[in-house]
């Protein structure tokens, strides 16, 4: 072992990569906090317009600023006729995911981020404006995808939208093609994931996409670039893997079968462990709640909570291992009657905040994020006197 190779810090483990004033995730006698407030009073308190307006200004919204806050996101639902095209030529069975970072990359090619922007200016606005129209055009938009593919039916967005739906509220409307508000308690699901899910400081996506801001990018690159690091099952995606895990197993001696032989073939058990949460994660208290609220409703699945509630108590058991936030809200989501595959795409619409308060910090104290690596290839070498140099 050289010193150098002494020096690596695999997977970046234990790294203060840099400055973040966005949110505290795991300091020592702080909890979970954007911008300073608890993570449990802005669920209980906000809507998630109120916090996707804090993480990307800094400060809660007054009233006025919340009403134009809404009304911009209005505006931002509108999908232009040549991404409808787009999102039709997509084939049925690509990953949703896919769909979202191919949508957010085509809005970007017809609406791009001026090159000005993207210097290193103190005005940040027209990036704010973009994460908005991202923000609000994310759940149109894999909807227009899903029904297109799933139904054949061309999703008129307005026809279903009045002016003062929340995001969350679009979201399910759009899914379930409805006029009417949707039930109550989907809506606090939906609204409530997206405050949970909105921020949480270097994870893998939001670190992804700093190092695409720190190149100084436009901002439809760095956004579909935390697109694709979230889909994948280790970060957002286990949400996702979660259902894939918990829906064939019938109750809980089912769930305890799963676990024992998943624990002996030393695999991971989707929904549990955090790279920082030890003693487990501070939003896991609040999915769980709402998925046993959900639970105990008559159209609600008791078996899926308590098959849910006892893997958890045998993770802790046996490995000492706590749920995160993907483990409830796999089963909130599926008793609110969301498709699996369209779990990580919600992540996505929350995310967007979060990712672009940090993109917001790249720009404004930037340097190109580029470790290096300690070498472990072949010695320099000469080239093989038999290889005969390509003719073209
Ligand atoms: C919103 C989010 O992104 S939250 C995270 C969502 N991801 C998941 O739920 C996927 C399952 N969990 C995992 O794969 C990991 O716990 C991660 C990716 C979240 C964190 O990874 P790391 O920080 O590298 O894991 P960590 O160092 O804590 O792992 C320590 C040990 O626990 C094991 N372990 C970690 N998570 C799990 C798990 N879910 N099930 C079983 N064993 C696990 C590891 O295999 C490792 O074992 P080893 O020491 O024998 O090699
Ligand atoms: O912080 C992480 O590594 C993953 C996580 O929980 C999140 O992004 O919400």
């Amino acid at each position: 072992m050289t010193s150098e190779s002494n020096d690596i810090r695999k997977g970046l483990v234990g790294v203060l990569a840099d400055k973040s004033a966005v949110s505290t995730v795991g300091k020592k006698d702080i909890g979970l906090t954007y911008r300073g407030y608890r993570i449990e009073d802005l669920a209980k308190e906000c809507s998630f317009e109120e916090v996707m307006f804090l993480l990307m200004r800094g400060h809660l919204p007054s009233a006025s600023e919340l009403r134009a806050l809404k009304q911009r996101l209005v505006k931002a639902r509108h999908l232009p006729n040549e991404l409808k095209v787009a999102l039709e030529q997509l084939p049925a069975t690509a990953h949703p995911m896919d769909v979202l970072r191919t949508g957010c990359s085509v809005l970007g090619t017809l609406e791009p981020e001026e090159v000005d922007n993207v210097k290193m200016t103190k005005d940040h606005e027209p990036l704010l404006r973009i994460a908005e129209r991202l923000t609000g055009s994310f759940g149109p938009m894999i909807l227009y995808w899903y029904h297109y593919h799933v139904s054949g039916v061309r999703l008129d967005v307005d026809s279903f939208l009045e002016d003062d739906d929340s995001l969350s509220q679009v979201f399910l409307k759009l899914l379930f093609r409805q006029s009417e508000k949707p039930d109550p308690l989907h809506n606090k699901v939906v609204d409530t994931s997206y405050i949970l899910y909105a921020e949480h400081d270097f994870a893998a996506s939001t670190f992804a996409s700093r190092v695409t801001a720190s190149t100084m990018s436009d901002a439809y690159s760095c956004i579909a670039t935390a697109i694709g690091t979230l889909r994948g099952n280790l970060h957002g995606g286990a949400n996702e893997a979660v259902m894939h895990l918990l829906e064939p197993l019938k109750d809980t001696q089912e769930g305890q079968q799963m676990v024992d032989q998943k624990l002996k073939n030393k695999e991971v058990i989707m929904g549990f462990g955090h790279r920082i949460y030890k003693n487990g994660d501070p939003r896991n208290a609040v999915f769980k709640d709402l998925s046993r609220e959900l639970s105990k409703r008559p159209e609600g699945k008791p078996a899926l909570y308590a098959i849910s509630e006892h893997v958890e108590k045998l993770m802790e058991e046996r490995k000492w291992m706590y749920a995160n936030a993907d483990f409830y809200a796999a089963s909130a989501y599926h008793q609110c009657g969301i498709p699996t595959y369209l779990f990580t795409p919600l992540f996505v619409v929350a995310r967007t905040s979060g990712w672009v308060a940090h993109i917001v910090e790249q720009r404004s104290a930037n340097k190109i994020i580029r470790p290096s690596s300690h070498y472990v290839g072949p010695q320099e070498r000469d080239m093989p006197s038999t290889f005969v140099r390509s003719k073209l």
